[in-house]
């Protein structure tokens, strides 16, 4: 992929995406009203019923709104990109209704176990996931990272390893593991220079990911200058960080630094993945796919099945074994205990 400059992708982000032609499922009657004076915003926080929102044309106007009643049951996530009227001052006390919600580009969704057949959608339009692992303190569990790293995937949103403390362990083991995934990974540490990470994150949208005490708000802070995520402390018998964030929020980076959009979630402790398909996770290899267009039908790709044509190509040094190991590991986390 080419790397567009800085002020390209920013705009590419705040207006482009924007003015996607808005598609209207059911045309409108002169009954209907038509909110021509409805104006565009973006959902960065939802607490309660209540929406906060950046305008489109003001993005430091922050608007509380509320659901409509045309939008009947549909739900209105973080990501979302909105059209409202009514009150969109922002002024203490009011209120603005959201009209519309517009097409998902990408759905980043979960499921809160794997038998649980409910899925919850984390956020709308992100464009890349960050999976934020610390390299120690808490130990890295790659169980949930393959987890999230499967959704991603799933959700065609691109993943991104940001390996944090690594004043505290080296990252080469952990860079190891992901490797033959060819998952792009990332180091940082405390009050190092976020220019890396930045950089992987300039110009679009990014969810980041984590289990609590990786040190997500530590970065977060350090990316978005009066950001104020609440820094927790790691438990010093569990080894785990006590749970600081509580609701999605959605900040954009500094203009300054190229801009661009980062959703912080709260510590998610469990990541069911119950709608994860063998066959749509296989199109995120597409030499693993290529391959698998030999294999009999209705093969899972798993190390069970007897004739899948993975394990011929290995066999016959068409592909690495640690990445169809890896594909598996991907495929079998669905049902591996969450971690
Ligand atoms: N040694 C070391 N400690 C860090 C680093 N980054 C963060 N910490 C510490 O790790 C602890 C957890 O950091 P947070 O930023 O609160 O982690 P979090 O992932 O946001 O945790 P929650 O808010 O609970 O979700 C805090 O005590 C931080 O000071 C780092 O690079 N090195
Ligand atoms: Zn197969």
């Amino acid at each position: 992929m080419t790397r567009r400059s800085a002020r390209d992708s920013y705009d590419h982000v705040t207006q482009e995406d924007f003015d996607r032609p808005r598609r209207r499922t059911r045309p409108r009657t002169k009954d209907r009203p038509t909110y021509d004076d409805a104006v565009d915003a973006l959902v960065v926080t939802v607490d309660r019923g209540r929406y906060t929102v950046r305008l489109r044309e003001e993005p430091d106007r922050v608007v509380t709104a509320m659901k409509s009643r045309p939008l009947g049951r549909k739900g209105v996530v973080v990501g979302d990109r909105v059209r409202l009227v009514g009150d969109t001052t922002g002024d203490e006390g009011s209120l603005a209704r959201i009209v519309e919600v517009q097409e998902r580009t990408t759905v980043l969704r979960r499921t809160a176990d794997d038998d649980d057949p409910v899925e919850r959608v984390i956020v709308a339009n992100a464009e890349q996931l960050v999976v934020v692992v610390a390299l120690a303190e808490p130990e890295p569990r790659t169980g949930l990272v393959d987890r999230a790293i499967a959704a991603a995937y799933d959700a065609g949103i691109e993943p991104l390893l940001c390996l944090t403390k690594a004043d505290l362990a080296d990252p080469a083991p952990l860079v190891e593991v992901y490797r033959p995934l060819d998952v792009a990974y990332v180091v940082t540490q405390r009050g190092a220079d976020v220019a890396p990470v930045l950089e992987r994150l300039v110009g679009r949208t990014s969810v980041l990911l984590g289990h609590s005490g990786v040190g997500k708000s530590t970065l977060v802070n350090a990316l978005v200058p009066g950001a104020h995520r609440a820094v927790g402390v790691v438990n010093d018998v569990t080894g785990r960080g006590r749970h600081t964030s509580t609701s999605a929020l959605m900040l954009r980076l500094p203009e300054a630094s190229g801009g661009g959009w980062i959703v912080d979630t709260p510590g998610i402790r469990s990541f069911g993945l119950a709608h994860l398909q063998p066959q749509s996770l296989l199109r995120s290899f597409p030499d693993l796919d290529d391959l698998a267009v030999d294999c009999p039908r209705g093969c899972t790709h798993a190390a069970s099945e007897p004739e899948c044509a993975l394990d011929e190509a290995v066999a016959a040094g068409t592909v690495e074994e640690a990445r169809v190991s890896s594909y598996r590991r991907l495929l079998s986390s669905r049902d591996a205990p969450r971690g």
